[in-house]
């Protein structure tokens, strides 16, 4: 055998024992290699702010209960990406995702992601099976009746819907009394629940509920603002309590509302009123000559049928039957929870820039003025429409969204991450169960999506050409890209309301009266999580804006 000597090598290269072993040694470093790609990665793996995290409550008390809302979650985005691992309660590994990719995947794939049996369960105990939050959003029931609502919020039915200019009127007079009857400071939170509150009644369901006016509402709304306020985690104990209560078998959930407890007795209360009151809208929909109000008339045009009418349904019978009495009954309670709080405080959040930005308010207060006289439709206004936009961006009204995975998958990444054992990944294996919390307000500030300012409240963004559709990476939600909304088959479906709503009360308050806060007053606020994203006086403890308010003389503009 001819024998070659390769320098600084101690075998014989072509010896078939060296062969054999080189061979044997080059297939098991490939498998090495391979198993270590392939192999499945455990949640585990992912960085994320799990070392501090107490046992019992993870970094929950930290993502949720921290004023201002965000000091944690930001920080995390900042430190790990948009990707992280932090503990759930008893250490449970929940995922952190605000990934554009991963997020636009996750709200998309209704059949692999959608809130937790349990949590839809739960809703269901409270609106009622048929309602949209309870139903799995990749179901027929779901899809059935979200098309037959959506229209119902389009942008051309609600523009000439006349119901809004009246909430206006009473909202002036309101802001009006209350600047007589005190010095200039008023509190603009209750005052925009209650204006929510009449604008829902007026344009979902043609009803009056008199928030407004009688400071507060009728027993409808009262129950709803009880309702909402279950729902607040605020508290260490709140936390675990959800926890716990998101892992009972349906059986034990079920008898829970047999208790004798304050939680119980609300629920009942909100049931029962909320049942009577959505009865009655639909009965004055057979009452009346003109054909089908209320419900049916004011917000669902005629298209939305019957298919098992009550006796004083009989009269439309012979109409299309998609939905029946309780699909669409049970969608008013839960409008009314999803669209009232959510859209007060997105108008709060509105205000508090408006007032702490003067010379801003200015110029959106001079375009509003213009465009009045002008008659220039609200959507043509560029600042107002970038301070709403900034708005909703800075303050996501529903800063966070929980999904679970129903199988397992793979997301899609816009960047890489590198685990814990140092391995680069480019998509991310998802296991059948892992739960997600899905980062709406974090996506809203990463700094790869709006650029190194994305921490700072900042509406010339939207004016001096920052963004086009090329710059931002494709479609979240249904607005600008923003995520507030959230996107795919759980999209919000008021969001053309929630925006008309913002252009309508921001244009009639800054073209009558100019916001401002009195020395140290808005050091006095910060937000916190409560379902939504809520101010807090810090003082109190209790939600609340005071600012200054004051009439604008007819000269200025
Ligand atoms: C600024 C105001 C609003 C914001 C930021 C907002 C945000 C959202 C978000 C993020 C979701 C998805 C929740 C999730 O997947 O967990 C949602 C769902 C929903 N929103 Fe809105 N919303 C607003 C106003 C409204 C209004 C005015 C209505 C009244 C019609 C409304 C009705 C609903 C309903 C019924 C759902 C449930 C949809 C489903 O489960 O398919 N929202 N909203």
């Amino acid at each position: 055998m001819v024998q070659i000597a390769i320098p600084f090598y101690p075998f014989n290269a072509f010896h078939p024992w060296t062969l054999t072993l080189n061979t044997i040694a080059f297939c098991m470093i490939l498998l090495a290699g391979l198993w270590f790609t392939r192999r499945k990665l455990r949640v585990q793996e992912i960085p994320g702010p799990v070392d501090d995290a107490s046992w019992l409550y993870g970094n929950l008390p930290e993502l949720l209960l921290t004023q201002p809302y965000g000091k944690f979650e930001f920080q995390w985005q900042e430190k790990y990406g948009p990707v992280y691992r932090f503990k759930g309660c008893f250490s449970e590994d929940l995922l952190f995702i605000s990934d554009p990719a991963a997020v636009r995947y996750i709200l998309n794939d209704a059949k692999s992601f959608d809130f937790s049996p349990n949590r839809a369960f739960m809703v269901s105990m409270i609106f009622g099976k048929d309602a949209l939050p309870a139903l799995h959003n990749g179901g027929e029931a779901h899809r059935r009746i979200k098309n037959a609502f959506s229209p119902a919020f389009a942008l051309a039915r609600l523009q000439s819907c006349n119901d809004l200019k009246a909430v206006d009127r009473l909202m002036e007079q309101y802001l009006e009394r209350k600047l007589s009857d005190s010095n200039a400071t008023v509190d603009i939170y209750h005052l925009l629940q209650h204006v929510t509150s009449d604008i829902i009644g007026e344009v979902g369901f043609g009803q009056k509920f008199n928030a407004v006016e009688t400071n507060g509402g009728d027993k409808v709304v009262q129950s709803h603002q009880n309702v909402l306020l279950l729902g607040s985690r605020d508290s260490k104990s709140a936390i675990l309590g959800e926890s716990i209560v998101s892992h009972l078998p349906r059986i034990v959930l079920s008898s829970m509302l047999y208790l004798p407890t304050p939680t119980v007795r609300t629920l009942h209360d909100f049931r029962t009123i909320s049942e009577e009151w959505a009865g009655a809208l639909l009965r004055t929909c057979d009452s009346t000559d003109a054909g089908l109000v209320g419900l049916v008339g004011m917000c669902i045009p005629d298209y939305l049928r019957l298919s098992s009418p009550p006796d004083f349904f009989l009269a439309n019978k012979n109409k299309n039957k998609e939905l029946s009495f309780d699909e669409i009954s049970q969608q008013a309670s839960s409008i009314v929870v999803a669209g009232q709080d959510t859209t007060a405080n997105a108008l709060v959040w509105a205000i508090y820039e408006l007032a702490k930005w003067p010379e801003w308010q200015d110029k959106v207060r001079k375009e509003v003025m213009e465009a009045q006289g002008a008659g220039t439709g609200s959507d043509k206004l560029e600042y107002l429409n970038a301070h709403i936009k900034e708005t909703l961006r800075f303050h996501s009204s529903v800063p966070i969204t929980e999904r679970v995975a129903f199988n397992d998958t793979v997301l899609p990444l816009s960047r890489t991450i590198t685990t814990s054992s140092g391995r680069v990944i480019t998509q991310l294996p998802i296991r059948k169960g892992q739960m997600i919390y899905v980062g709406l307000a974090s996506y809203n500030r990463n700094p790869h999506i709006w650029g190194p300012n994305a921490s700072t409240f900042d509406p010339f963004r939207w004016i001096d050409g920052r963004y086009s559709s090329e710059s931002l990476p494709g479609s979240i939600g249904p607005y600008s890209n923003l995520a507030s909304f959230a996107g795919g088959a759980r999209i919000c479906l008021g969001w053309r309301l929630a925006l008309l709503e913002m252009q309508l009360v921001l244009s009639e308050f800054v073209s009558k009266f100019r916001f401002s806060f009195a020395p140290g007053q808005q050091n006095n606020v910060v937000s916190r999580f409560a379902l939504t994203l809520l101010p807090v006086d810090v003082e109190s403890g209790k939600p609340s804006l005071s600012v200054l308010v004051q009439p604008i003389q007819a000269h200025e503009g």
